[in-house]
């Protein structure tokens, strides 16, 4: 297997729908899904770039793994349930100390899933496979509760973490850009957060490789799974 180019981590509190993300991107669908147990991968091919994308565990017990994932990512994407504030300041408690291990350029995506769950927006229950809007809230529609956490609270926190990190504002892409919120049940905003963020981690690669020998952690010295596009390093 060729090494990885650029590596990004899916990172946040259990049930926030990480796996339930990259499945629907991978995948294209939204399989039932179980609690991960340590962590897994795929590779998506992005123009000439073999990008790997790591799901982990929000499992307080498996917690001591993040920062293994994260080191050398080139992003990081920090996520929680607009339902649950709790899980937004498990971000900057939890989970942003884990990635001091990633590659120093690491960008930082904060992400707002299960937007369909909540009353605001039709538009947030519609994109499921290109379908329109209009489709929404068939006789299937869950039901809808107000947003527990706005988008301003996800900005507010991309500041922080980037006073965290010692970073300039004017160095890093704007909070605007990097905060998202995500159904993974309908696909909203699903593939923007994903290939926004290949769009910003290949011109990193290209720096990388400039500079020297990459960051990255090589794979291959994972023990081979039967998966050829995923695998699992439990
Ligand atoms: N309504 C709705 N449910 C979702 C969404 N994303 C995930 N879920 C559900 O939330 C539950 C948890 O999803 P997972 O993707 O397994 O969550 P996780 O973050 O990977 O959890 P851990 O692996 O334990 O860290 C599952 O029942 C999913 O079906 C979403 O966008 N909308
Ligand atoms: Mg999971």
């Amino acid at each position: 297997m060729r090494k990885p180019d650029g590596k990004i981590v899916l990172l946040g509190d259990m049930n926030v729908g990480k796996t339930s993300l990259l499945q629907r991107y991978m995948e294209r669908r939204f399989p039932d899904t179980v609690s991960t147990v340590g962590g897994a991968f795929y590779l998506k091919q992005w123009r000439s770039f073999n990008i790997s994308i790591w799901d982990t565990a929000g499992r307080e017990q498996f917690h001591g793994l993040g920062s293994m994932y994260c080191r050398g990512a080139a992003a990081v994407i920090l996520t929680y349930d607009v339902n649950h504030p709790q899980s937004l300041i498990e971000l900057e408690d939890r989970f942003l100390g884990l990635t001091d291990t990633a590659s120093k350029d690491c960008l930082f995506a904060i992400v707002g899933n299960k937007v369909d769950l909540t009353g605001e927006g039709a538009a947030e229950s519609g994109e499921e496979e290109g379908h329109s809007p209009s489709k929404a809230g068939g006789s299937c529609a869950s039901p809808r509760v107000p947003k527990q956490v706005q988008l301003e609270d996800a900005v507010a926190l991309y500041k922080k973490i980037l006073k965290y990190k010692m970073l300039d504002e004017k160095d890093v892409p704007a909070a605007e850009q990097m905060c998202f919120e995500t159904s993974a049940k309908t696909g909203y905003n699903v593939d923007l957060l994903f290939e926004t963020l290949f769009d910003m981690v290949v011109p990193m690669i290209l720096q990388q490789r400039a500079e020297g020998p990459s960051q990255t952690v090589d794979i291959t010295s994972c023990k081979p799974t039967k998966r050829t596009r995923s695998g699992c390093c439990a």
